[in-house]
């Protein structure tokens, strides 16, 4: 049996992957400004302790900070997270578009992947660079929420297999 997606749903997930997607390009943006021109000042650098660039351009804004253990700083696999931002929100959104059970399993994995890593640099910010970065707390919100909007199309999908037996 066949059945459309949601519109809700389809809306959802445009609007969270396209944000995210932006929100992650305006990382990327930042970082590379700020380490081509350590004056440069970013909108989100509202103050000492509220700053974006300050946290893209610290060594965790690259591999997580972990992918320096395993190849040099400058090595082109330590990549900066936001780049690993885009490629993730591309999948959720071209993943997104098939309706098939498989696609709803890895839907809601790489969420949770997402997630431990939303919570990882979430302690790194709170704990280690003590700076409160607005557009990092936005990405882990909208990895939240997609998180929900996954679960629930899994949920759904169980359903309709109910009805369809
Ligand atoms: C802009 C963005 C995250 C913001 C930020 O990473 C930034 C930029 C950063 O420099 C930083 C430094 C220190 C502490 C916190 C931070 C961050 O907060 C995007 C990633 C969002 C999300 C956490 C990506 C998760 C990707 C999955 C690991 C991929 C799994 C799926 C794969 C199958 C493709």
């Amino acid at each position: 049996m066949f059945w459309g997606l949601p519109t809700w749903e389809r809306k959802a997930r445009c609007f969270l992957c396209v944000f995210g997607i932006l929100l992650s390009v305006y990382a990327l943006h930042v970082e590379l400004s700020k380490e081509s021109n350590p004056d440069y000042r970013a909108v989100c650098d509202l103050g000492e302790s509220v700053s974006c660039s300050k946290v893209f351009t610290s060594r965790w804004g690259r591999g997580f900070g972990l992918v320096q253990f395993l190849v040099a700083e400058d090595h082109f696999l330590n990549q900066p997270n936001s780049i690993l931002g885009i490629i993730f929100y591309t999948l959720q959104l071209s993943l997104g578009l098939s309706v098939s059970p498989r696609a709803a399993m890895l839907l809601v994995l790489s969420s949770w992947v997402s997630l431990a890593g939303s919570l990882y640099l979430a302690s790194i910010l709170l704990f280690v660079l003590e700076d409160l970065c607005l557009v990092c707390i936005s990405t882990y919100v909208v990895n939240l929420v997609l998180m929900l909007v996954n679960l629930k199309r899994r949920s759904g999908l169980a359903v309709a297999r109910e009805k369809a037996e």
